[in-house]
């Protein structure tokens, strides 16, 4: 699959935010971190601006949820016109559930993990998701340094993609920028989010393109990618 980049519009200007969207053209992706100030200490926006926004964009929503009890919260984003779901592994009651019912209302289900959370407890429940996202910074805010720790957890799911067949995507989120994207693409990851390294420049859409060019060119040379 080819290297997708998703902004993340938590380093936008939430006052602007349909054109941050458009600054931001030929992303594949519009990531929007949803925080409850319970599940993260941050808050930042619910239903209603998902709603606007995907009205207001041609560029699907990924939706980040960083929140308590998705089982509960997560179609409400789906009916808002999120294209993709993601749901903490560490917040679902029933995330097999809670995936089906995402993809039956006709979103992407994708499950995150923060640092300390380990990937090999959810090994048999990957066929239910379409992405992993793998969290390279504690939840709750943007602008953190990259966790190079989670390097080898970022390399065992894509080994474990692989060992089942899976055509799940693998995401990264936190930290990641011109200096770190290329070691999350040899690693294993394909699906980049990133706040500051985009709308903290004054070309986001250039920014966009550079992000994309370092981790093609990463991916093109990484062992798991060979014969993909
Ligand atoms: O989920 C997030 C924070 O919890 C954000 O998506 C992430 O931090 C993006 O910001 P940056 O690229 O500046 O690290």
């Amino acid at each position: 699959m080819a290297v997708q980049i998703s902004p993340s519009i938590l380093s936008a200007d939430f006052a602007r935010l349909a054109a941050e969207a458009e600054a931001v053209d030929g992303a594949d992706w519009l990531h929007v971190d949803v925080m409850d100030n319970h599940f993260v200490p941050n808050l930042t926006l619910g239903v209603p601006i998902v709603e606007s926004l995907s009205k207001a964009t041609g560029t699907p929503l990924d939706c980040h949820l960083m929140i308590e009890d998705p089982d509960r919260w997560a179609p409400q984003y789906v009916e808002a016109g999120a294209g993709s779901v993601t749901f903490h592994a560490e917040a679902a009651a029933a995330p097999v559930r809670l995936a089906r019912e995402i993809r039956a209302k006709g979103a992407r289900a994708s499950m995150a993990l923060k640092p300390a959370t380990p990937i090999e407890p959810y090994e048999d429940l990957l066929p239910e998701l379409d992405m992993l996202l793998i969290m390279t910074v504690e939840p709750g805010f943007g602008g953190q340094s990259f966790l190079d720790i989670m390097l080898p957890k970022i390399r065992r799911t894509r080994e474990l993609i692989s060992k089942h067949g899976l055509e799940l995507w693998l995401q990264v989120d936190g930290g990641v920028a011109e200096s770190t994207i290329e070691r999350c693409a040899e690693a294993g990851a394909d699906v980049f989010v990133a706040g500051s390294a985009v709308y903290g420049k004054d070309d986001p859409a250039a920014a966009v393109r550079a992000l994309r060019a370092k981790a093609t060119d990463a991916t093109a040379s990484a062992a798991w990618a060979c014969g993909h």
